[in-house]
């Protein structure tokens, strides 16, 4: 198996890279408000986006017509510094986008069940289909919370999967939401952040692997365009 490889625009320093893919969100839901509306946007979490989503945060769109979400998060509590809203709310949603409506992945619910079912329909009903989804990449070859071989995989990748899906990260065993593949490919566009020479050679890995089940950013990658800085 093996996979048509992405574009890769190369920016020379990561803070080139955050305010380029910073300015080119802004653009495009600017756009999008414009033409439709509204706007609807997945970001992820993680150590790589922060620059980049405090620039985007501060920047000047009618973020009351913009909805964000996430791509997926942990189910942890907002106070933990792994959680990935934590972080939306220390970048993101600290500037200007803090007038945009938050669609949260986790609530702090005890058991996933009847949680997720609520999570998956506020989406549906509030931030789906997204304009843009915005994906970062583990040196393990997952995207979002999709980890290979882990236990939730298949669900979220199978075509009719709820919008909102448990996961668990191998290892660690910590549990996971995660928006499943069908949701983040349909995305209008969908962007690739990656820092770090690991990180561009985790993807060189995927394109070679080319299977979803062990390198889930496979379902990801036609089509959408990569932003790497080292
Ligand atoms: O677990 C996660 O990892 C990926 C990559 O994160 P990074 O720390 O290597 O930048 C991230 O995209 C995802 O949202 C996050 O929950």
């Amino acid at each position: 198996m093996s996979q048509a490889a992405p574009e890769i625009l190369v920016y020379p320093t990561r803070e080139a890279l955050a305010a380029g893919l910073a300015g080119r969100l802004a653009d495009r839901l600017r756009q999008r408000v414009e033409q439709t509306g509204r706007a609807r946007i997945a970001v992820p979490g993680g150590t790589t986006p922060g620059p980049m989503l405090s620039r985007l945060g501060a920047a000047g769109l009618p973020w009351q017509a913009v909805t964000v979400t996430l791509t997926d998060e942990r189910r942890v509590p907002t106070s933990d510094p792994r959680s990935n809203r934590r972080l939306l709310g220390e970048t993101l949603l600290a500037g200007r986008a803090a007038a945009a409506t938050f669609v949260p992945l986790y609530d702090g619910g005890a058991e996933p069940g009847e949680s997720l079912a609520a999570t998956a329909a506020a989406l549906e009903r509030l931030a789906l289909p997204l304009d843009l989804a915005v994906l970062g990449l583990g040196t393990d070859l997952h995207t979002a919370s999709l980890f290979p071989g882990a236990p939730g995989l298949e669900a979220a990748l199978a075509p009719d999967a709820p919008a909102a899906v448990a996961t668990v990260q191998p290892g660690s065993g910590e549990p996971r939401i995660t928006l499943p593949a069908r949701v983040l490919a349909a995305a209008g566009e969908r962007h690739i952040l990656i820092a770090g020479a690991d990180k561009r050679a985790a993807l060189e890995r995927a394109v070679s692997i080319g299977d979803p089940r062990a390198a889930p950013v496979c379902a990801l990658l036609d089509g959408a365009l990569v932003h790497f800085a080292e």
